[in-house]
């Protein structure tokens, strides 16, 4: 919970200095670094070393040099000062030193053997930046299978969105997701309201399922989306917020379907699907890749898919395979 009010402070407070440009161009903050501190410093207390794995997004390489000084005092006092604000490591300072080997101990290959924690300190990254969606997105994979997810998204309303509304426009936001294989998913407010069973929508009829899609259009083929929801009957305009907030608004059913298709080329990474995979799963959906196959964590910090990752229910699911398959291959013939 602590770590949530630390994002939020920062989201709030943001400065343009609080920013860098990683070199596939994509944006890093503060308090993507600073998450990824804190939460990889407490697995590793909390956790039996000689076993502990963590593949998580960020490295430690750009806050190395001497101009990134300035920015890497910012994390350790956010980071020092988020522990502080939670009462079992108060007596822990982390020094700069700590804060760079706590965001490296990131770096693990994961893989198909034994278990790995997944991290993503800040998911949804731009929209962080623009005071919209963002979630902290944390899995545990066993075997090369995801056994527990956990997704907070502090600016999700608790009250469902629907395509009609701006989540914005809501005043009680701030969810947190959490999922064991087996067991189900449940959802509290992060405030710490007790936690309640999540379901997938049960719809059967695609004229009333709307659908998400990335809010950033380089993230996510929209024209492609738009035809795909034209051949089920999708009356509703697309649903478009950032963030594995989308796989959590999913899981308690706001919306039947998402829809996510990379321009070409781009490959998917673990940390951006883990927790969200298992949160809708668990709440009886079904996640695959745009040819109908599971997800596979297993492969190491990427997932070895092409074209994209497709999400529904098991009613919808075939129809939705269907429309998929035939926009794709409209799509090739017109190249
Ligand atoms: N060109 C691209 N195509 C698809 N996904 C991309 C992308 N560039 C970045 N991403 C990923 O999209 C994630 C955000 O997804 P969404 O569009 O659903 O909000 C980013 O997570 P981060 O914000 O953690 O970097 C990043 O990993
Ligand atoms: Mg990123
Ligand atoms: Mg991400
Ligand atoms: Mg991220």
């Amino acid at each position: 919970m602590k770590l949530m009010y630390c994002t939020i402070k920062v989201q709030k407070a943001i400065l343009q200095s609080d920013v860098q440009s990683k070199s596939d161009k994509s944006p890093v903050t503060v308090a993507d670094y600073g998450s990824q501190a804190v939460v990889s410093f407490v697995l590793e207390r909390e956790l039996p070393s000689e076993s502990f794995s963590l593949v998580a997004e960020e490295d430690s390489g750009d806050l190395q040099n001497e101009e990134a000084q300035e920015t890497l005092q910012r994390i350790t006092k956010l980071v020092n000062d988020t522990l502080a604000s939670d009462g079992t490591y108060s007596a822990s300072s982390l020094s700069a030193e700590d804060v760079l080997a706590a965001i490296d101990s990131g770096k693990s290959e994961g893989g198909p053997h034994g278990r790995h924690w997944v991290l993503d300190p800040i998911d949804g990254t731009k929209g962080f930046l623009r005071g919209d969606q963002y979630a902290v997105a944390l899995a545990l994979l066993d075997e090369g299978k995801v056994v527990l997810g956990v997704l907070a998204c502090p600016n999700l309303p608790l009250l469902p969105i629907g395509s009609h509304d701006d989540p914005s426009s809501h005043d009680k936001v701030g969810c947190l997701f959490f999922s064991q294989v087996g067991a189900g998913t449940e959802v509290q407010s992060l405030d710490g309201s007790p936690p309640i069973k999540v379901h997938v929508s049960s719809t059967e009829n695609p004229e009333e399922a709307s659908f998400f899609e990335s809010f950033e259009a380089a993230h996510s083929l929209h024209d492609l989306s738009s035809s795909i929801a034209n051949k089920l009957g999708v009356k509703a305009p697309p649903v478009r917020i950032d963030s594995q907030a989308k796989y959590g608004a999913l899981s308690r059913g706001d919306g039947a379907i998402y829809l996510r298709f990379p321009h070409k080329g781009y490959r998917e990474k673990i940390w951006d699907h883990a927790a969200g995979a298992i949160v809708v799963t668990e709440a009886g959906g079904v996640v695959t890749d745009a040819g109908g196959n599971p997800l596979d964590f297993s492969k190491g910090r990427y997932l070895d898919l092409d074209t994209g990752i497709i999400v529904t229910n098991p009613k919808l699911m075939p129809m939705l395979l269907k429309a998929v398959r035939e926009s794709l291959d409209e799509k090739a013939s017109s190249l």
